[in-house]
């Protein structure tokens, strides 16, 4: 399988802490990869590395590289934007613009590239909406706010403005911890569909979603990467202890 996204030597300090030490890992295409590990190990600063959300931080320095496709996305002259587009993000929060309607919201993203022909935002919008399961309820609705939608249905319909910009990965932050067990189940299954497309990298505080949703588990303790590799070997023959100690509940 082709690794899609590779960190080499990676290090992000925010000024004097430093919160990612020296990771190097790959991330196979069309795969899900979970990030464990206690709370403040590195999960979140690291994946956030990965769209160049950290540029927006003053205090914040990554070295080493971030490789997808083998380009370095913080060589010299790679613009941010361009990166965001192919490299979405799903936050913990559902966070849908408030005074948008649900087709602009689906709809929001594309249209930065320039003006949109409307048969063409139609196809857009009816296409992501049906692939992140959320035609169905809100097609009589388009034009509603969004704020009008449910917790999990807000979350589906910030994947589908994710996946209107056709990204090549997505990275997911906890996307379903603030969901109730049937929205979380649904957003679950989703990430088992879109990854016949996409490259996903989720960070999960939920050691069942982690083993039910990914093909690969890194586990991060304290800034390292303790160990990595197919989830299925991670949760029963962890190489180290500290994996097994954590995912047994020992810890964390
Ligand atoms: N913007 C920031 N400024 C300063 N320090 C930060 C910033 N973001 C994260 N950190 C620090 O980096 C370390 C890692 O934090 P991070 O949020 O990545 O952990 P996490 O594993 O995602 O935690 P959690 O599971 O609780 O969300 C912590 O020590 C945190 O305080």
């Amino acid at each position: 399988m082709n690794n899609k996204v590779k960190l080499e030597q990676v290090n992000i300090h925010f000024g004097r802490t430093h919160a990612v030490r020296d990771i190097s890992m790959t991330f196979p295409e069309n795969s899900v990869t979970a990030i464990i590990g206690p709370s403040g190990c590195g999960k979140s600063t690291l994946l956030r590395s990965m769209n160049r959300m950290h540029d927006l931080v003053a205090t914040a320095r990554v070295t080493g590289k971030i490789l997808v496709d083998d380009g370095d996305i913080y060589e010299k002259g790679v613009d941010p934007v361009a990166i965001r587009r192919r490299i979405g993000m799903v936050f913990q929060k559902p966070n849908p613009f408030p005074a948008m309607s649900i087709y602009d919201n689906v709809i929001a993203g594309y249209k930065l590239n320039g003006r949109v022909p409307r048969e063409e935002a139609d196809e857009i919008v009816e296409s992501c909406l049906k692939r992140v399961a959320l035609w169905d309820e809100v097609k009589d609705r388009l034009k509603s706010s969004a704020m009008m939608l449910s917790g999990g249905q807000q979350q589906r319909l910030c994947i589908a403005r994710t996946i209107a910009v056709k990204p090549e990965v997505i990275l997911m932050d906890e996307p379903a911890s603030a969901l109730d067990p049937i929205s979380t189940l649904k957003i679950e299954e989703l990430i088992e569909e879109l990854k016949e497309r996409y490259t996903i990298i989720i960070v999960t505080h939920n050691m069942q979603q982690a083993a039910r949703v990914s093909d690969y588990t890194a586990f991060l303790y304290m800034g390292d990467l303790v160990e990595c590799g197919e989830t299925k070997k991670i949760f029963t023959t962890p190489e180290e202890k500290r994996t097994e100690d954590y995912i047994t509940g020992r810890f964390g």
